[in-house]
């Protein structure tokens, strides 16, 4: 008997577009959902494009966090509680998001994803990150009801955003990869539809890396539509699979070596490189990732990241114990390993 069953959730309006923040209440209304708005922002965020929200709602509240934290959600939990908040609409980078994206699960409640940056896949997913002491809880968690991307808004942003933005997308290349290989070697559940979509969007931005430049509007508009269809990908899997792998765990455990280090997709993106070069070896496709991150300007060396080669080195040997996701890292890479893999690949 065929006993397959599958729930996948997706963003019911995606609105992606030049000055679409008008149309916010517009793709709120037609989700018919009541009560009272709660606006979950960060400061900068805030006074960017707050006002202009708010001005779209009757009676909105507001919660201003300035950080991603567990107690950041517990705020926006009681503030929600408090105004008797019927949504959220959460406004900002991935600190806002992956917020509000928590706390709408405790509230019971839908939010809407409103980025101002494009840095992450984060802003479209099902997947929350939240950093607690020295290590990142990766949560399961609703996706947004709707996703309202403003591209003049992101093509404001600082550039490093959008760079990071792309690398996030780029390291799908070696997350798939890594869930073939523990399909293969694991017995890991696989999804067709869900690994092509990711491979294909990474394949693409790499395609137009050089189209990718700062201050054109235009690059906002392609970089953003990659982050839906990576977080359309990872719900389709049902987990962050298609756009974690391997690079990943490298960058959760760079998290943990040095706090406040360098942006989360400016690490998975140089993980990719050595990540890519461990699949495939030295006539593998590392060195296209390399180029197209270098051609947008995102970080390709331990040194663009800010870090030491030790730290690398260290990140590299011990990112495997992470959590439990086989990818190419195996049971760990030993340290000559990962020396080489970095040398070779200019890295380090
Ligand atoms: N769910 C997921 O898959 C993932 C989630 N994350 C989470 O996302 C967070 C990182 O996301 P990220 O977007 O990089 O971080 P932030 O939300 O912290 O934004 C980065 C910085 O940019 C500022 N900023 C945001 N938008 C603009 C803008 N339009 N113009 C000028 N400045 C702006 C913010 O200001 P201000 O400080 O004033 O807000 C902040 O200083 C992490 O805390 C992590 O928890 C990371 C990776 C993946
Ligand atoms: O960053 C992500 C996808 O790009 C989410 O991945 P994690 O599940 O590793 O947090
Ligand atoms: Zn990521």
């Amino acid at each position: 008997m065929f006993d397959k069953s599958k729930w996948i959730q997706l963003p019911r309006n995606v609105l992606v577009g030049h000055e679409v923040l008008e149309e916010l209440s517009a793709a709120v209304s037609e989700l018919y959902l009541s009560g009272r708005p709660l606006l979950v922002t960060s400061p900068t965020p805030n006074e960017i494009a707050g006002d202009r929200v708010r001005a779209q709602f009757d009676d909105p509240a507001t919660v201003t966090i300035s950080e991603a934290s567990f107690d950041s959600v517990e705020r926006v939990i009681e503030v929600g509680n408090e105004v008797g908040a019927g949504y959220l609409v959460a406004l900002g980078g991935g600190k806002a998001i992956d917020t509000a994206k928590m706390a709408s699960d405790s509230l019971d409640c839908g939010f809407i994803s409103v980025p101002t940056a494009a840095s992450h896949d984060g802003i479209v997913s099902g997947r929350s990150s939240i950093p607690e002491g020295d290590t990142r809880h990766s949560v399961a968690a609703d996706p947004p009801l709707a996703v309202v991307a403003d591209t003049e808004i992101l093509a404001d942003a600082p550039w490093e955003l959008t760079t990071a933005g792309c690398a996030d997308i780029i390291s799908n290349y070696t997350a798939v990869k890594d869930w073939q290989l523990a399909h293969r070697l694991k017995n890991v559940e696989y999804s067709e539809y869900s690994g092509a979509l990711s491979q294909m969007t990474a394949e693409m931005l790499v395609g137009n890396s050089d189209s990718i430049k700062k201050g054109l509007e235009e690059s906002a508009w392609v970089v953003v539509k990659a982050l839906v269809s990576s977080g359309v990908a990872m719900s389709i899997a049902g987990s962050s699979r298609p756009a974690s792998g391997a690079e990943h765990l490298f960058s959760h455990q760079l998290d943990r070596l040095v706090p406040n280090g360098a942006l989360h997709g400016h690490q998975v993106g140089v993980g990719s490189i050595v990540t890519e070069y461990l699949h495939s070896g030295e006539q593998g496709e590392w060195r296209d990732i390399r180029d197209a991150l270098d051609t947008m300007g995102a970080p390709t060396t331990a040194a663009g990241l800010g870090i030491s080669d030790e730290t690398v080195i260290e990140a590299l040997t011990t990112a495997h114990t992470i959590r439990d996701r086989y990818t190419i890292l195996g049971d760990g890479v030993s340290e000559e390993a990962a020396i080489e893999a970095a040398t070779f690949t200019g890295v380090i």
